[in-house]
């Protein structure tokens, strides 16, 4: 690990989770850095979709501790710190497109300098404001997600396969959106299986395997 003068942006150390009394990960330790994306690699059902739920307080850990900026986190610091893309999106299905995107900024809060508007269109949804989410397909759905991502003020974005079910220029709008946010002093954690693609950026790589894992950065 590099020797930093200031504190990573997430320090986990000895965090592991049971199922039903069965160990399902853990005890895993790593950290990511401003500028920095891990890529959480492992199989199908290895747990990196619940290691992201345990990293936002969806889920709790049987032991372990999380450090945001060098401060052990509470639920506020993960608030304000944590932003989630969850592998299905969470929509309201009868709200349009903006009136989602709205809901969720009132939420979670919403970045200086930038609009709702904007964000649709950054993500390629232009034209679909007033489109009820119901309406959207599975990949527009997923471009909807990302605009509420590009909204949000945190700087730690947790991206549960962000690639699925994008097209070939969905891809590229998930590396650039994470290219930019890293480059505004941003991090992420972005899981997969393997069989997408990566982001373009400075990346470690967190192996989860069943119940043990292997790190390499
Ligand atoms: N709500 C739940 N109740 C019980 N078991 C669950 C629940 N959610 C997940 N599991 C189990 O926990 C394990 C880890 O699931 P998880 O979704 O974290 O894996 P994953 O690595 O993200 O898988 P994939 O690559 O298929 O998305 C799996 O064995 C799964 O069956």
């Amino acid at each position: 690990m590099p020797i930093s003068s200031s504190p990573s942006l997430l320090t986990v150390r000895g965090l592991s989770f049971s199922r039903n009394e069965e160990p399902l990960f853990g005890p895993l330790d790593f950290s990511v850095d401003v500028g920095e994306a891990l890529l959480v690699r492992g199989d199908n059902g290895v747990g990196k979709t619940t290691l992201l739920r345990v990293l936002a307080g969806l889920l709790r850990a049987d032991e372990g501790t999380l450090d945001i900026k060098g401060h052990a986190a509470d639920r506020e610091s993960r608030a304000r710190a944590i932003a989630y893309l969850g592998h299905l999106p969470a929509f309201k299905a009868d709200l349009t497109s903006l009136e989602n995107l709205e809901f969720l900024c009132a939420l979670h809060g919403r970045r200086e300098g930038r609009s709702l508007e904007a964000a649709m269109a950054t993500v390629g949804l232009a034209g679909y404001e007033d489109s009820p989410a119901r309406t959207l397909s599975a990949g527009q759905k997923k471009r909807l997600s990302l605009a509420r991502m590009w909204l949000s003020p945190a700087p730690l974005w947790l991206l549960d396969e962000p690639y699925a079910n994008l097209d070939l220029g969905g891809i590229d709008l998930v590396n650039r959106l994470i290219v930019g946010h890293l480059d505004d002093g941003g991090a992420t954690l972005v899981t997969t299986h393997g069989a997408y693609a990566a982001p373009p950026v400075k990346t470690r790589e967190l192996v989860m395997q069943r119940a043990v894992w292997s790190g390499a950065e």
